[in-house]
C-alpha cells in the first residue's frame, strides 16, 4: 500500500527564526509515523531543512522559463539544486494573486517533470462554483489542462478555495465525491492511479477524518503546518 503523503506548506508565514525553532521541535519529539512526509518552506529557507530528519523538502512554486534573465523566479534547476523530490504547482492563491492560467501551470508542471521532480497540481473550485453545483466541472477542467504536458503521474491537491484559511474544512463526503471525480477524470492516462491530496483548513482533529477515506490519499496543510507538535499529530494521524 503507497504511504499517505502530508505536506506541510509553510506558503510566505514563517521567518527564520521559527524555522530553526520548527526543526528543533521536530527532531526533538519526532517519532514513527506511516506517511511520507514533506515540507515546503519559502525557497530562501530551503538550505535551513536539509536533511531534516523525517522529511523530505518540497517547493512551493516555480518558474515555466528556463535559466537566465528573471529576476525574482526560481527554476526547477534550483529546486533539484536544493534536493527537492516534489514541488507545487497551480496553488489556488497563486492563480489568483497572479492570475495563473491552467495552461502556465502545464508549463510548470512540465519543467518539475523533466528535472524527475513530482509536480503537485493544487486544484479547487470557488465558493460560486460550489454553490452553482459546478464544483466538479470545474475541478476536471483544471485537473486535465494542468495535467496536459504531463507523461508521468503527477500528485493532484483538491483544495476548495472556500476552505483555505477559512477553518471551514470540506466535509470528508465532499472531498471523496471530488477525489473520486478527479481520479475519473484522470482514469488510466497515466498507467496507474494518480494520488490526490486534501488541503484546505486541515488540523489535528480533523486530519484522519480525510485519510481514514481510501480515495483520500493525504494531505496539504497550511496553518496547522506551522508549528511542529501540531504538524506531527497530524502526520502521526495518518494510517491509524
Ligand atoms: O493552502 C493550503 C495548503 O496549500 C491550505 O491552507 P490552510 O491549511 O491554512 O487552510
Amino acid at each position: 500500500m503507497i504511504p499517505k503523503l502530508v505536506i506541510a506548506n509553510w506558503k510566505m508565514a514563517i521567518d527564520r527564526d521559527s524555522v530553526r525553532h520548527f526543526r528543533n521541535e521536530w527532531e526533538a519529539n519526532q517519532a514513527f509515523c506511516e506517511a511520507k512526509i514533506l515540507v515546503a518552506p519559502p525557497a530562501i529557507f530551503l538550505s535551513d531543512l536539509d536533511g531534516m530528519a523525517g522529511v523530505a523538502l518540497c517547493g512551493q512554486d516555480v518558474s515555466a522559463n528556463e535559466p537566465g534573465a528573471h529576476t525574482g523566479e526560481l527554476s526547477a534547476q534550483m529546486l533539484n539544486d536544493f534536493g527537492c523530490s516534489h514541488g507545487l504547482v497551480g496553488h489556488s492563491e497563486r492563480r489568483s494573486s497572479w492570475s495563473e492560467s491552467d495552461a502556465l501551470v502545464a508549463k510548470k508542471a512540465l519543467k518539475l517533470e523533466l528535472l524527475q521532480i513530482c509536480p503537485v497540481i493544487c486544484v479547487g473550485e470557488s465558493k460560486a462554483d460550489r454553490e452553482s453545483g459546478r464544483a466538479e466541472e470545474v475541478v476536471a477542467a483544471q485537473v486535465l489542462a494542468s495535467c496536459a504536458l504531463l507523461k508521468s503521474a503527477p500528485v493532484i491537491a483538491y483544495e476548495p478555495v472556500w476552505a483555505i484559511g477559512s477553518g471551514e474544512a470540506a466535509t470528508p463526503e465532499i472531498a471523496e465525491a471530488m477525489h473520486a471525480a478527479i481520479k475519473a477524470t484522470l482514469g488510466e492516462r497515466f498507467g496507474k492511479p494518480v494520488p490526490v491530496l486534501y488541503g484546505g483548513s486541515v488540523n489535528e482533529r480533523n486530519a484522519s477524518q480525510f485519510t481514514s477515506c481510501d480515495s483520500i490519499d493525504g494531505l496539504l496543510v497550511g496553518g496547522a503546518s506551522l508549528n511542529a507538535r501540531t504538524f506531527l499529530n497530524i502526520c502521526q494521524s495518518v494510517g491509524s
